[in-house]
């Protein structure tokens, strides 16, 4: 997977190529290439943004900078992918299907977003989507589109040391997982759930269950609420 990032900021990146990650790059499963938007500039101050018209707070970023830049970056086989508070929800499911791309391009938007003509033009051409990594407003994309790499390359096989990892993920069956445990045995008068310890590997795996579903009744109900709702992901057409 080729994977490349727009931003302002592009050492806010540089996370990315640590850990796992790194030797994802090193092994050759991955490539990153982090771009600064402000090589797109035309004027001495590198000016990246511009007032909102019909007024408002902040500033928008500028169409005649973002554009140029993702003509030369996103090629017409490219998933563009834009980070934005009002965008579709970002899940397991999302990670999965982009997980099999072979090339994704993020474009971090900083101040108050991107002029909406960017992606309106690069929609003639590409793939779009806007996704929100969750209900909560960050300064810019770059969290989030870091947060969304790692959920996605952490999918690619030969990226996770275990590949079983992923395959017992959250949300993958539906539930949170449960509570885990490692030596002592005995910890600070706290010990181990006993049927961890019996070797009853059916025994165990019916623990894991309940205590998965007990802890996804008590801290997110709504993944058990409607079994009507899709289970997967509804794509770049969930309007
Ligand atoms: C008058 N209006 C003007 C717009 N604001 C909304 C708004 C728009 C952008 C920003 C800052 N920002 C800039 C680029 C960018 C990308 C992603 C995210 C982001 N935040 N939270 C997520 N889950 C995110 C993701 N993924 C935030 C970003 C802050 C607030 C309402 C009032």
């Amino acid at each position: 997977m080729r994977l490349d990032i727009v931003s302002i900021f592009p050492e806010y990146l540089d996370p990315l190529r640590v850990a796992l990650l790194g030797k994802a790059i090193d092994a050759g499963r991955i490539s990153v290439d982090v771009h600064d938007l402000r090589n797109w500039t035309h004027d001495v101050h590198r000016s990246v943004d511009d007032s909102p018209y019909g007024g408002g707070p902040g500033m928008v970023m500028k169409p005649e900078v973002w554009g140029p830049c993702l003509d030369d970056v996103c090629p017409d086989d490219a998933l563009l992918v834009v980070p934005t508070p009002a965008g579709v929800p970002f899940t397991q499911a999302t990670a999965q299907r982009w997980s099999a791309e072979k090339h994704l391009v993020f474009a971090c938007g900083r101040y108050e977003g991107i002029d909406q003509r960017v992606f309106d033009d690069a929609a003639r051409r590409v793939r779009v989507e806007e996704v929100s990594l969750g209900d909560f407003v960050l300064i810019g994309g770059e969290v989030a589109v870091m947060a969304m790499i790692e959920a996605t390359v952490r999918l690619i096989d030969g990226v996770l040391g275990n590949p079983r990892s992923h395959q017992e993920d959250s949300f993958s069956d539906g539930l949170l997982e449960g509570p885990s445990y490692t030596r002592p045995v005995s910890w600070r008068g706290l010990d181990v759930p006993p049927v961890l310890l019996s070797g009853d590997h059916a025994k165990v795996a019916q623990w894991r269950h309940e205590q998965a579903l007990e802890r996804t009744r008590a801290r997110r109900p709504d993944l058990l609420a409607d079994p009507v709702k899709p289970a997967g992901d509804r794509g770049p057409d969930s309007g």
